[in-house]
């Protein structure tokens, strides 16, 4: 698989997403995480109304995203009422529920994407998923959780059903845990392939010390696909 392709893709599906949904009235905009959204605050800089809206971040690395592209920070205390977000994930089934939180940034992605009229995802083709959620993400789902409750919580997810449940490393760039931008620790808990989202989500939010899930279920209003093919296709309610 060439990283060109998938760049490109990248690319072309958030150009689109914002050229074909940015109200020219917005004043407040959900700036998400990840590496297609970097194209979506690329695009958005280069509009001619830039200093019209502000946007608002959902971790560290969409801020630099926002300040680098010359748009206006805001925060989320500030504007908790956003007129439209644009957002990666890690999966897309064909009801618009989603995977997320590969990059860690799961809880303020989710703050923004509920506190959005729009939620818009971007993503390359290898995001879709033919039917449930599961089968193209099989890291698992990502659950960011409060640090002494890790034990516990693995113990818990066993018995909801997970095949495999893993505290997420840092890997060579850090020894431990890795560390949320809320200083929280993640899980990456595989349940294989997701009958019913809605539910797993609720049964795993429920366990205590569960900040949020990286399942996003009935908050998508559309997501954009990067096709192999350099064409970008639609999946809309
Ligand atoms: O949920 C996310 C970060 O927590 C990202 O949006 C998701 O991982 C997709 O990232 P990319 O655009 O790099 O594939």
């Amino acid at each position: 698989m060439s990283t060109d392709l998938v760049e490109q893709a990248k690319k072309s599906a958030a150009y689109k997403a914002v050229d074909e949904n940015f109200p020219e009235s917005a004043k407040v905009v959900g700036i998400g995480s990840g590496s297609t959204v970097i194209y979506v605050a690329e695009r958005l800089g280069q509009l001619r109304n830039k200093s019209g809206f502000v946007c608002i971040p959902t971790g560290f690395q969409s801020k630099q995203l926002i300040i680098d592209n010359g748009l206006s920070l805001g925060s989320i205390e500030q504007y908790s009422n956003i007129d439209i977000a644009f957002d990666g994930a890690d999966e897309v089934d064909t009801d618009l529920n989603l995977i997320k939180g590969g990059g860690a940034c799961l809880f303020q992605e989710k703050l923004v994407a509920i506190a959005s009229k729009q939620f818009i995802v971007v993503a390359d083709y290898r995001k879709r998923s033919p039917s449930k959620l599961g089968i193209q993400w099989t890291k698992g789902v990502p659950i960011e959780i409060v640090p002494n409750s890790y034990a516990k919580i693995t113990n818990d997810l066993y018995d909801l059903g997970a095949k495999k449940v893993i505290l997420r490393q840092g890997g060579s760039s850090k020894a431990g845990p890795v560390v949320t931008d809320n200083n929280n620790f993640l899980i990456d808990a595989d349940f294989g392939e997701i009958a019913d989202p809605v539910k797993l989500h609720t049964q795993i939010k429920l366990l205590v010390g569960v900040v949020e899930t990286g399942l996003f279920t009935d908050i998508t209003t559309k997501a954009y696909f990067g096709e192999e093919n350099g064409q970008v296709g639609v999946l809309t309610k």
